[in-house]
Protein backbone atom coordinates (compact mmCIF):
# COMPACT_ATOMS: atom_id res chain seq x y z
CA UNK A 1 0.00 0.00 0.00
CA UNK A 2 1.62 3.06 -1.37
CA UNK A 3 -0.61 5.20 0.76
CA UNK A 4 -1.82 7.07 -2.56
CA UNK A 5 -5.61 6.89 -3.19
CA UNK A 6 -8.04 8.32 -5.77
CA UNK A 7 -11.83 8.52 -6.70
CA UNK A 8 -13.85 9.32 -3.68
CA UNK A 9 -17.05 11.14 -3.62
CA UNK A 10 -16.05 14.92 -2.40
CA UNK A 11 -16.34 15.91 0.84
CA UNK A 12 -18.85 18.82 2.02
CA UNK A 13 -16.51 20.49 4.93
CA UNK A 14 -18.91 24.03 5.12
CA UNK A 15 -20.29 23.15 8.18
CA UNK A 16 -18.02 21.07 10.02
CA UNK A 17 -19.38 19.76 14.32
CA UNK A 18 -16.82 18.25 16.17
CA UNK A 19 -18.02 17.00 19.49
CA UNK A 20 -17.40 17.40 23.08
CA UNK A 21 -18.77 15.03 25.64
CA UNK A 22 -19.66 11.37 26.10
CA UNK A 23 -23.35 11.38 26.81
CA UNK A 24 -26.49 11.85 25.36
CA UNK A 25 -26.55 14.94 24.31
CA UNK A 26 -23.60 14.38 22.38
CA UNK A 27 -25.43 12.15 20.27
CA UNK A 28 -28.36 14.20 20.29
CA UNK A 29 -26.74 17.32 18.61
CA UNK A 30 -24.65 15.25 16.39
CA UNK A 31 -27.68 14.12 14.80
CA UNK A 32 -29.36 17.69 15.04
CA UNK A 33 -26.24 19.14 13.05
CA UNK A 34 -26.23 16.34 10.81
CA UNK A 35 -29.86 16.63 9.68
CA UNK A 36 -29.73 19.92 9.48
CA UNK A 37 -26.97 19.61 6.89
CA UNK A 38 -23.51 19.44 8.42
CA UNK A 39 -21.11 17.53 6.26
CA UNK A 40 -18.59 16.38 8.70
CA UNK A 41 -18.86 15.29 12.35
CA UNK A 42 -15.73 14.45 14.41
CA UNK A 43 -16.22 12.50 17.57
CA UNK A 44 -13.65 14.33 20.15
CA UNK A 45 -14.22 12.95 23.20
CA UNK A 46 -10.44 13.77 25.32
CA UNK A 47 -10.21 11.16 28.42
CA UNK A 48 -12.38 8.75 27.51
CA UNK A 49 -10.75 5.22 27.04
CA UNK A 50 -10.02 4.05 23.80
CA UNK A 51 -13.48 1.49 24.63
CA UNK A 52 -15.30 4.52 25.25
CA UNK A 53 -14.51 6.75 22.17
CA UNK A 54 -15.45 3.31 20.64
CA UNK A 55 -18.67 3.16 21.80
CA UNK A 56 -19.40 6.65 21.76
CA UNK A 57 -18.29 7.01 17.89
CA UNK A 58 -20.73 4.48 16.96
CA UNK A 59 -23.32 5.67 18.70
CA UNK A 60 -22.70 8.79 17.25
CA UNK A 61 -22.53 7.68 14.12
CA UNK A 62 -25.81 5.26 14.04
CA UNK A 63 -27.72 8.41 14.71
CA UNK A 64 -26.09 10.43 12.50
CA UNK A 65 -26.72 8.18 9.96
CA UNK A 66 -30.06 8.29 10.73
CA UNK A 67 -30.51 11.88 10.57
CA UNK A 68 -28.47 12.65 7.26
CA UNK A 69 -27.01 9.38 5.45
CA UNK A 70 -24.75 11.93 3.50
CA UNK A 71 -22.80 13.39 6.65
CA UNK A 72 -19.33 11.88 6.79
CA UNK A 73 -18.51 10.69 10.51
CA UNK A 74 -14.56 11.20 11.76
CA UNK A 75 -12.86 9.74 15.29
CA UNK A 76 -10.36 12.58 16.83
CA UNK A 77 -7.09 11.20 17.05
CA UNK A 78 -7.48 7.49 17.11
CA UNK A 79 -7.17 5.59 13.59
CA UNK A 80 -7.42 2.38 15.49
CA UNK A 81 -10.70 3.33 16.91
CA UNK A 82 -12.38 4.28 13.65
CA UNK A 83 -10.65 1.11 12.16
CA UNK A 84 -12.76 -1.02 14.78
CA UNK A 85 -16.39 0.84 14.53
CA UNK A 86 -15.42 0.37 10.80
CA UNK A 87 -14.76 -3.41 11.46
CA UNK A 88 -18.13 -3.59 13.54
CA UNK A 89 -19.96 -2.15 10.38
CA UNK A 90 -20.61 1.17 11.66
CA UNK A 91 -20.74 4.17 9.34
CA UNK A 92 -17.64 5.70 10.58
CA UNK A 93 -15.35 7.17 7.18
CA UNK A 94 -12.40 7.98 8.81
CA UNK A 95 -10.09 9.86 11.08
CA UNK A 96 -8.84 13.28 11.91
CA UNK A 97 -5.16 13.43 12.68
CA UNK A 98 -3.01 15.87 14.95
CA UNK A 99 0.64 16.66 14.02
CA UNK A 100 1.65 14.00 16.63
CA UNK A 101 -0.79 11.11 16.14
CA UNK A 102 -0.55 7.94 13.86
CA UNK A 103 1.60 9.35 10.70
CA UNK A 104 -0.94 9.69 7.72
CA UNK A 105 0.51 7.31 5.41
CA UNK A 106 0.43 5.08 8.52
CA UNK A 107 -3.56 5.54 9.11
CA UNK A 108 -4.16 5.39 5.05
CA UNK A 109 -2.51 1.82 5.32
CA UNK A 110 -4.68 0.84 8.45
CA UNK A 111 -8.25 2.31 7.16
CA UNK A 112 -7.83 1.85 3.09
CA UNK A 113 -8.56 4.57 0.16
CA UNK A 114 -12.09 5.14 0.67
CA UNK A 115 -11.29 6.30 4.24
CA UNK A 116 -11.63 10.00 4.84
CA UNK A 117 -8.15 11.13 6.68
CA UNK A 118 -7.83 15.37 7.73
CA UNK A 119 -4.79 17.06 9.38
CA UNK A 120 -4.23 19.35 11.88
CA UNK A 121 -2.49 22.27 10.72
CA UNK A 122 -2.14 26.20 11.00
CA UNK A 123 1.19 27.56 10.25
CA UNK A 124 2.28 28.15 6.52
CA UNK A 125 5.27 25.46 6.97
CA UNK A 126 2.58 22.94 8.19
CA UNK A 127 0.76 23.47 4.99
CA UNK A 128 3.22 23.44 2.86
CA UNK A 129 4.01 20.23 4.41
CA UNK A 130 0.64 18.70 4.49
CA UNK A 131 0.59 19.93 0.64
CA UNK A 132 3.22 16.96 -0.01
CA UNK A 133 1.00 14.39 1.49
CA UNK A 134 -2.29 15.28 -1.27
CA UNK A 135 -2.97 11.78 -2.29
CA UNK A 136 -2.69 10.67 1.00
CA UNK A 137 -5.11 13.22 3.29
CA UNK A 138 -8.48 14.23 1.88
CA UNK A 139 -7.95 17.94 4.04
CA UNK A 140 -6.41 20.13 6.38
CA UNK A 141 -7.82 21.73 9.62
CA UNK A 142 -6.10 25.36 10.46
CA UNK A 143 -6.42 27.19 13.72
CA UNK A 144 -6.49 28.58 15.92
CA UNK A 145 -8.66 31.48 13.86
CA UNK A 146 -9.08 33.43 17.17
CA UNK A 147 -7.72 32.29 20.87
CA UNK A 148 -10.38 29.72 22.59
CA UNK A 149 -10.98 28.15 25.34
CA UNK A 150 -11.65 24.92 23.55
CA UNK A 151 -7.87 24.32 23.17
CA UNK A 152 -4.40 25.71 23.42
CA UNK A 153 -2.97 24.77 20.23
CA UNK A 154 0.27 26.81 21.10
CA UNK A 155 -0.21 28.52 17.88
CA UNK A 156 -0.81 32.48 17.14
CA UNK A 157 -4.40 33.19 15.84
CA UNK A 158 -4.79 33.18 12.39
CA UNK A 159 -7.66 35.69 12.30
CA UNK A 160 -9.39 36.38 9.45
CA UNK A 161 -5.74 37.88 6.90
CA UNK A 162 -4.38 34.75 8.30
CA UNK A 163 -6.08 32.17 5.97
CA UNK A 164 -5.52 33.08 1.93
CA UNK A 165 -1.82 32.42 2.73
CA UNK A 166 -3.04 29.46 3.51
CA UNK A 167 -5.31 28.63 0.62
CA UNK A 168 -2.87 29.54 -1.62
CA UNK A 169 -0.21 27.45 -0.17
CA UNK A 170 -2.25 24.01 -1.10
CA UNK A 171 -4.68 22.31 -3.28
CA UNK A 172 -6.23 20.30 -0.51
CA UNK A 173 -9.23 22.11 1.24
CA UNK A 174 -8.82 23.89 4.68
CA UNK A 175 -11.23 24.06 7.39
CA UNK A 176 -10.61 27.55 9.35
CA UNK A 177 -11.31 26.20 13.55
CA UNK A 178 -11.25 27.93 16.83
CA UNK A 179 -13.40 30.27 18.45
CA UNK A 180 -15.50 29.90 15.23
CA UNK A 181 -19.43 30.83 15.29
CA UNK A 182 -21.71 30.99 12.72
CA UNK A 183 -21.84 35.24 12.76
CA UNK A 184 -18.17 34.46 11.13
CA UNK A 185 -19.19 32.23 8.39
CA UNK A 186 -19.62 34.01 5.34
CA UNK A 187 -16.13 36.12 6.15
CA UNK A 188 -14.24 32.99 6.65
CA UNK A 189 -15.76 31.88 3.29
CA UNK A 190 -14.51 34.69 1.51
CA UNK A 191 -10.79 34.03 2.15
CA UNK A 192 -11.46 30.80 0.76
CA UNK A 193 -11.53 27.96 2.95
CA UNK A 194 -13.89 24.68 2.51
CA UNK A 195 -15.47 25.81 5.70
CA UNK A 196 -15.53 26.06 9.19
CA UNK A 197 -15.47 23.90 12.28
CA UNK A 198 -17.09 24.71 15.45
CA UNK A 199 -17.21 22.97 19.09
CA UNK A 200 -18.89 25.27 21.36
CA UNK A 201 -20.56 27.33 18.55
CA UNK A 202 -22.30 24.02 18.39
CA UNK A 203 -22.37 21.82 21.65
CA UNK A 204 -23.26 24.84 23.47
CA UNK A 205 -26.26 26.08 20.72
CA UNK A 206 -30.23 25.84 22.06
CA UNK A 207 -30.74 24.90 18.49
CA UNK A 208 -27.64 23.67 16.87
CA UNK A 209 -29.65 23.23 13.10
CA UNK A 210 -30.19 26.82 12.79
CA UNK A 211 -26.63 27.21 13.75
CA UNK A 212 -25.56 24.96 10.67
CA UNK A 213 -28.45 26.90 8.30
CA UNK A 214 -26.72 30.42 9.38
CA UNK A 215 -23.32 29.11 8.80
CA UNK A 216 -24.50 27.22 5.42
CA UNK A 217 -26.28 30.45 4.39
CA UNK A 218 -22.49 32.06 5.03
CA UNK A 219 -21.45 30.02 2.59
CA UNK A 220 -23.56 30.08 -0.41
C1 LIG B 1 -10.89 19.80 11.79
C2 LIG B 1 -9.96 19.83 12.93
N1 LIG B 1 -8.90 20.64 12.88
C3 LIG B 1 -8.02 20.66 13.91
C4 LIG B 1 -8.21 19.84 15.01
C5 LIG B 1 -7.23 19.83 16.13
O1 LIG B 1 -6.64 18.55 16.14
P1 LIG B 1 -5.43 18.17 17.11
O2 LIG B 1 -4.27 19.06 16.81
O3 LIG B 1 -5.21 16.73 16.99
O4 LIG B 1 -5.97 18.52 18.52
P2 LIG B 1 -7.12 17.77 19.29
O5 LIG B 1 -8.42 18.09 18.65
O6 LIG B 1 -6.83 16.32 19.19
O7 LIG B 1 -7.05 18.29 20.69
C6 LIG B 1 -9.33 19.02 15.01
N2 LIG B 1 -9.58 18.18 16.04
N3 LIG B 1 -10.18 19.01 13.98
C1 LIG C 1 -9.91 21.23 18.64
C2 LIG C 1 -9.33 22.52 18.23
N1 LIG C 1 -8.23 22.60 17.43
C3 LIG C 1 -7.85 23.86 17.22
C4 LIG C 1 -6.69 24.23 16.41
O1 LIG C 1 -6.36 25.43 16.36
O2 LIG C 1 -6.12 23.32 15.81
S1 LIG C 1 -8.85 24.99 17.97
C5 LIG C 1 -9.81 23.76 18.60
C6 LIG C 1 -10.99 24.00 19.47
C7 LIG C 1 -12.16 24.60 18.74
O3 LIG C 1 -13.20 24.70 19.65
P1 LIG C 1 -14.21 25.93 19.70
O4 LIG C 1 -15.00 25.84 18.43
O5 LIG C 1 -15.04 25.63 20.92
O6 LIG C 1 -13.44 27.17 19.83
MG1 LIG D 1 -6.59 15.33 17.54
Amino acid sequence: MTGERCGREPLDLRCYLVTSGVGPRTVEVAAAAAGAGAGVVQVRAKGATAAGLLELTCAVAEAVRAANPATRVLVDDRADVAWAARRRGAPVHGVHLGQDDLPVRAARGLLGPDAVIGLTTGTPELVRAAEGLRGVIDYVGAGPFRLTPTKDSGREPLGLAGYPPLVAATRLPIVAIGDVTPADAAALAGTGVAGVVMVRALMDADDPGAVVREVLAGFC
